[in-house]
């Protein structure tokens, strides 16, 4: 770590947490660290290694019996914490040879739902819903489309036996699995939240499903858990990390740059929840930034704080390099070593505990989302006026032309000024960044290879001629993540949400709606919420030729810079 002119608050900060015994009063769940507002009741991950040791047999039973059985696809059902886990470590560590391969869905884009009913062959695939609450919107609507495929493919009377629910005990989703006969329900642990559960039956079910050493992973949180308990916080891993994020963020450094090599990159989306979720309300936040294109050192503001997970079997020379430019310009690196892919267990318990500290520095409460519900409750209002109406309610453009249509509220319309066409409507949303901003581009829309290229290109030019940080969550995913964070955060984010038309769509079974009708309520829900909290928010709407309209999108942002 370089921490520049951090070094001084850091240090006091350390000190004070080592002097004031906090490590203990952290393992004790001591809600006083935070804001005394229940956090207590949310400690249980620092107990969970243990609980899931006790499992580890059920776990192989499990795992070794649908092998016997021929299941060669695992499709997970989920968001945020309940699909970011399992989707780390089965891309970090899974793929064991005969192990059946894990497919995590977490979109409701129809085109994205399609392709995985596409990619897996349903007579023997398992489907694993996962939801602790239950409730959540998603996986619900996951669920009622593969349950009802699973009856046409394998028949009503075995299509139970292909599912899986891991819930939270006396959830409606436990309830739902009884009724229908699910092969199997493994439990959570109802004192740990979504994001701080992928050490809990969340993790280690699909984990063992597919193929991952779950007792070698477990050792390696173990050893990370024990080092976390020293009292010297300094030499604490977690809470050294944790003093360094909080002050830094503090200092105005609050845009969380992960680096990682590339056999470890798949962690910066969980990183992003748990970080985003957990820091992003009453104004304050850390904004994480992953996998964003790079640039010259010297380019970067004084907003960023840089971690650099390097994992030593996998290290990128070109990486290294950049670290080592972004020293010499001057910025804040956190180098973290890595030792192999298994030891991706100790990072997930480092960074619980390190975002768990970052709150009590930032002092609110990590282990609440109070902002996600907001959007959750809009949505829920325009789905209940679909299946009243027939239809969502009417909207009009600000612009448009033939590739794109422009909305915004009448408060971002006044603050555009006068625009004529979707091109200068977006240049003059861009025009509004400032230093120490960010922008986030949410894009509902399948997010294929092709999509994430074309959006990383915009996010590059973002960079580099605005000169802030720039994120890219995927809708609805990004929701269960950095979602309440731009929302519950201060006021620095200019979002830019885009929404197409759905080539092709697909009905909700039992349901009145389709899931392009959801997404849409999703997309229109967190708008309105980004509304109401007076941000820039500028929606850009696409046709249904997705490619096209990104390219039109790509123009119009250069255009802005010429
Ligand atoms: O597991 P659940 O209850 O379906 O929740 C999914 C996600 O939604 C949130 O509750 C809110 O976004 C996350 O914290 C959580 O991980």
């Amino acid at each position: 770590m370089q921490p520049g002119s951090l070094a001084e608050a850091i240090a006091r900060t350390l000190a004070q947490w080592t002097a004031e015994r906090r490590v203990a009063r952290l393992w004790t769940k001591d809600a006083s660290l935070w804001t005394s507002s229940g956090e207590e009741k949310w400690l249980g991950w620092l107990d969970v290694i243990e609980a899931q040791r006790r499992e580890l047999g059920a776990r192989t039973a499990l795992a070794d019996a649908i092998r016997t059985e021929g299941i060669t696809d695992v499709l997970l059902l989920g968001m945020g914490g309940s699909s970011l886990g399992p989707e780390v470590v089965f891309r970090v560590i899974g793929g064991a040879t005969g192990a059946p391969r894990l497919h995590v869905l977490d979109s409701t884009d129809p085109a994205q739902v399609k392709r995985f009913d596409d990619a897996v062959d349903l007579r023997s695939t398992l489907v694993l819903v996962a939801s602790k609450s239950g409730s959540t919107l998603e996986p619900n609507v996951f669920l009622a489309y593969f349950f009802d495929r699973l009856k046409q493919v394998v028949g009503e009377a075995e299509a139970g036996r292909h599912v899986v629910a891991i819930t939270d005990p006396g959830s409606q989703m436990q309830k739902v699995a009884e009724r229908d006969g699910f092969r199997a329900i493994a439990f959570g642990e109802p004192t740990v939240g979504g994001r701080f559960s992928v050490l809990s039956a969340f993790g280690t079910v699909p984990a063992a499903l597919s193929g991952v050493d779950v007792a070698c992973l477990l050792d390696e949180a173990a050893q990370m858990a024990d080092a976390c308990r020293s009292e010297d916080a300094a030499t604490n891993p977690g809470v050294a990390l944790g003093v360094v994020i909080g002050e830094a963020a503090k200092a105005g450094r609050d845009k969380l740059t992960i680096l990682a090599s590339p056999g470890i990159a798949p962690l910066g989306a969980w990183l992003e929840q748990l970080v985003a979720e957990s820091t992003g309300k009453n104004g304050t936040a850390v904004i994480p930034v992953d996998l964003e294109p790079r640039g010259d050192a010297s380019t970067y503001g004084s907003d960023r704080l840089f971690v650099y997970l390097r994992l030593a079997a996998d290290a990128d020379a070109d990486q290294d390099a950049f670290v080592e430019q972004l020293n010499h310009a001057g910025q804040p690196v956190v180098k973290i070593d890595v030792r192999d892919t298994y030891a991706l267990g100790q990072e997930f318990f480092r960074w619980e505990i390190a975002t768990a500290v970052a709150g009590a520095v930032l002092g609110i409460n990590p282990f609440d989302q109070p902002d996600v519900e907001a959007s959750k409750i809009k949505t829920r209002a325009l789905t209940d006026a679909f299946e009243q109406e027939g239809a969502l309610p009417a909207e009009a453009p600000v612009v448009l032309d033939t590739e794109m249509a422009i909305f915004t509220d009448e408060a971002n319309v006044r603050a555009l000024g006068p625009v004529a066409t979707p091109v200068e409507a977006i240049a003059a949303h861009l025009r509004r960044v400032v230093a120490g901003d960010y922008v986030a581009l949410l894009a509902y829309i399948d997010m294929t290879t092709d999509n994430i290229a074309a959006l990383q290109e915009i996010r590059a030019v973002i960079r580099a001629q605005a000169g802030t940080a720039t994120c890219l969550g995927f809708g609805p995913r990004f929701l269960h993540s950095t979602g309440q964070a731009y929302k519950g955060g201060p006021d620095s984010g200019v979002f830019l949400q885009i929404t197409c038309d759905d080539a092709v769509d697909v009905q909700v079974p039992g349901r009145a709606f389709t899931f392009g009708v959801v997404k849409a309520a999703q997309a229109r829900g967190d708008f309105g919420v980004l509304e109401e909290r007076g941000r820039r928010a500028l929606r850009v709407h696409l046709g249904a030729d997705v490619a096209a309209g990104l390219q039109a999108l790509r123009s119009a942002v250069e255009g802005t810079y010429q």
